[in-house]
């Protein structure tokens, strides 16, 4: 039994790079639909197409009247850049029946179904590429157009890469500069302690294991415990200890501040990447 319980019958995934593959990878494991109508399809490389069978047993194919028949949920994954060129390519096979998945960064629902010229249901989501271990950070915008069977058929579907929770369509450029882009500020907080680890005299090896764990641990505590992340923060730091005089040093750098800096101005990236795009598509600017 499909734990699922047949949420979908046929998806067309539109765009076969990594987050397409990881959302594969994800439907798969939950078992939310059968192999084999998992369809998937590319611009050009029929190499990576052909990888992508043989690992996942999925189908593909570039005849979009076979991509697109029997199909209740169509994903758009390729670039924001190539998305014009693709849903005008694909726009009479969308249908207002269908549930239409897009993870575009900063592609309006707006957008898409004035590229399409009709009405639709549209999920659009931001994930972040840690849906590869199936641990994104999800958050999805609807529009009224989507039913409550394709609702939850987009809660499955995300919930199978990781946390999936749902918001309002203006919200999605925060969520961009917050957890879309998170991973990254992660990733270069580690290379600083990697890098620390080397100039304190530990090998990089064991130090990596250490700063991974300490993060996870770190991140479970924040998850479990009912605590703030200030208060746990707290019982860190010994008065006259080693943590008071780390911290004293990040507190004189401004690094929270610089957080705080560097969030805002992904977030208005993330905006001004969408008004850019919709500006070149000749499309309103999303509301
Ligand atoms: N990376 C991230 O952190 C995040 C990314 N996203 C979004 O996910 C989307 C996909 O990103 P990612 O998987 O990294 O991209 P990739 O570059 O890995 O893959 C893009 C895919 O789109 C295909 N493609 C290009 N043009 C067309 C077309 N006209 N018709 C059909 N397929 C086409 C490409 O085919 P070919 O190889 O043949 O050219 C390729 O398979 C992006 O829109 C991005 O904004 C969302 C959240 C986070
Ligand atoms: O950097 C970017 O623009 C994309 C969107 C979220 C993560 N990567």
């Amino acid at each position: 039994m499909e734990k699922g319980g047949n949420v979908m019958k046929k998806i067309a995934i539109v765009g076969a790079g990594s987050m397409a593959e990881a959302l594969i990878s994800g439907i798969l494991e939950d078992h939310l639909i059968d192999r084999k109508n998992i369809w998937v399809t590319n611009n050009s490389n029929e190499k990576r197409l052909e990888s992508l069978k043989e690992r996942y047993g999925i189908s593909s194919t570039y005849d979009l009247d076979t991509l697109f028949d029997d199909a209740d949920v169509v994903m758009l994954a390729m670039k924001p850049k190539d998305a014009d060129r693709a849903i005008m390519t694909i726009r009479h096979h969308l249908t207002e029946q269908m549930l239409v998945v897009s993870v575009l960064a900063g592609v309006s629902m707006n957008t898409i179904e004035s590229l399409a010229e009709k009405s639709l249901s549209i999920a659009r989501a931001m994930p972040n590429t840690s849906a590869a271990v199936g641990k994104s950070a999800t958050a999805i915008a609807i529009n009224s157009r989507v039913t409550d069977k394709q609702h939850e058929t987009t809660k499955q579907l995300f919930a199978t890469v990781g946390l999936a929770r749902f918001v309002e369509e203006e919200q999605l450029d925060a969520v961009t500069g917050l957890s879309g882009s998170g991973p990254a500020y992660i990733y270069y907080l580690i290379e600083a302690m990697e890098n620390s680890a080397a100039e304190i005299g530990l090998e990089k090896e064991m130090a990596q294991e250490l700063i991974v764990q300490t993060l996870i641990g770190a991140a479970e505590m924040v998850k479990h415990s009912s605590k703030s992340p200030e208060q746990l923060r707290r019982e860190v730091t010994s008065p006259g200890g080693t943590t008071e005089a780390g911290v004293k040093v990040l507190e004189e750098h401004g690094v929270q501040q610089a957080f705080i800096s560097c969030i805002q101005a992904a977030t208005a990236q993330s905006k001004k990447m969408g008004n850019a795009l919709c500006s070149q598509l000749k499309v309103g600017k999303p509301s």
